[in-house]
């Protein structure tokens, strides 16, 4: 079996939607499990309208819905060719659209903003099956909420996940191809979830997980994987292959064309990921493997907005210990990760891109130190083969940014990571210079 999982702009019009099936068939697998995406803009679309039911404003979130209707109703004029498979098509849209006017009169909750999320997976799977279903085409639906779990600490259930999907497939001995969700899923509360934004990623890597598929494919606007952001850079290159090490760096640090954590289950459960381009099928674009094949160089660059830079200065540090520890538990108190830390025999600085808790943090790290805060920064991370026997990288990287303020630099950590923490107005450049001067 192969999971094959389209993205949001795969599944973006009607035209895009019919060119899934000839993509399906070219991959010549014994079954295929897909997984959607909802129609790129709707989950924007569906938080805006929660946004607006949360400040009770129904007149302005009721016209958000019939605007939203709309677009729906012609998406369903276009995808369907008969009399039927509109019937069919617009009483299942019917049906969730009025779900959606059904909110005015309830106290909006977090939980009811989560079910109006779930639904632009729920309508684009749905279309699509009820699309095959009008060509003629035999595909199963198979509701994601029936087997995607998450547990208290929000961590999906990979053996829960095994257990029911595999026993919602076999209910199809002769069926060849499925369709699910991506994102949703039922917490443990037993309430409709989701696996945060860009989650379809993570659904499609954990179902391949839990089924020990023989390849996930995402598929997306773009050849692969590129050895720099596109939308900043020109003349970006797509990369052939991919360590799960080296694509769970560039994910986590903004790549934004894989969600991060869906390296993780295709690592622990040695599935081959592959980034595949809906517009141009047939090219290579990029196979993340447990194989490691980019030996002696640089691989790509990537860059994370939206950090925060603490630094934490303190003459208890000088020649003392438990500093550190004092300080990390302060942030495991709050529940918040560290992503870089620096530092020097009087002061630590670490960034965060959660700040939730940050003024009761700081609060606490000042009963013990002086504490100061930069926003608006930029991580921008360089992977690469760094083992200390490939000397120079440092030196190439610092001449490419000696025009940039550097506020943090982090070599070492891991051996195929350089991590840059610049202001945030500065990223571009940052991103251009270094391309210009690695690749
Ligand atoms: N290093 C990178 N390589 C490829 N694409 C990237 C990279 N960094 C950012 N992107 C952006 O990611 C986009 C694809 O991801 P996304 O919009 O989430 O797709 P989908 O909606 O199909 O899930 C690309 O169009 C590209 O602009
Ligand atoms: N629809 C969700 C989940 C998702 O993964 O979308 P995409 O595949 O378009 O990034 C979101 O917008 O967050």
């Amino acid at each position: 079996m192969k999971v094959l999982k389209f993205g949001g702009t795969s599944v973006g019009s009607p035209e895009r939607i019919e060119q899934l099936l000839p993509i399906i068939n070219s991959q010549q697998a014994e079954k295929h499990l897909v997984v959607l995406s909802a129609v790129s803009g709707t989950t924007n679309d569906l938080v805006a309208l929660s946004a607006l039911y949360a400040k009770k404003d129904i007149e302005a979130a009721h016209a958000h819905i019939d605007a939203l209707y709309e677009q729906y109703k012609k998406f369903v004029h276009q995808l369907f060719k008969t009399e039927e498979g509109i019937a069919e098509a617009l009483t299942f849209i019917d049906k969730i659209f009025d779900l959606f006017y059904q909110f005015k009169n309830k106290n909006f909750t977090l939980a009811a903003e989560r079910i109006i999320l779930a639904q632009g997976e729920i309508i684009s799977t749905t279309l699509f099956h009820l699309h095959l279903k009008e060509i003629e085409v035999p595909s199963v639906l198979l509701p994601a909420l029936e087997f995607m779990l998450i547990d208290e600490n929000n961590e999906p259930d990979v053996e829960y996940i095994r257990e029911h999907l595999s026993q919602e497939i076999s209910k199809y001995p002769e069926e060849k191809l499925f369709i699910t969700q991506g994102y949703i899923c039922k917490n443990a509360q037993g309430e409709i979830d989701n696996l945060r934004r860009g989650g379809s990623d993570y659904t499609a890597s954990l179902v391949g997980a839990a089924l020990q598929v023989e390849e996930v494919q995402i598929w997306t606007d773009i050849d692969g994987f590129h050895n720099n952001d596109p939308r900043y850079v020109q003349n970006t290159k797509s990369i052939a292959k991919l360590s799960f090490d080296e694509a769970a760096e560039l994910s986590y640090f903004g790549a934004k064309i894989l969600h991060p954590q869906s390296v993780f289950p295709a690592r622990k459960y040695n599935v081959p990921v592959r980034l595949l381009d809906t517009m141009n099928p047939t090219a290579q674009g990029t196979l993340i493997s447990g194989e490691t094949t980019n030996q002696n160089q640089i691989v790509a660059i990537a860059a994370k907005d939206g950090i925060t830079a603490i630094r934490i200065q303190s003459s208890r540090m000088l020649m003392a210990y438990g500093f550190l520890r004092k300080v990390f538990e302060i942030f495991e108190r709050f529940k918040t990760p560290i992503d870089m830390i620096t530092t020097s025999e009087v002061a630590v600085s670490l960034t965060i891109d959660e700040t939730g808790s940050l003024s009761e943090i700081v609060k606490e790290l000042e009963l013990f130190s002086t504490v100061e805060i930069d926003n608006d920064q930029s991580i921008i991370c360089i992977v690469g083969d760094f083992r200390k026997n490939n000397h120079g990288y440092a030196t190439v990287v610092s001449e490419a940014v000696k025009h940039i303020p550097i506020r943090m630099i982090s070599y070492g950590g891991s051996e195929n990571n350089i991590s840059l923490l610049i202001p945030s107005i500065h990223k571009i450049e940052g991103l251009r210079s270094l391309h210009n001067r690695l690749f």
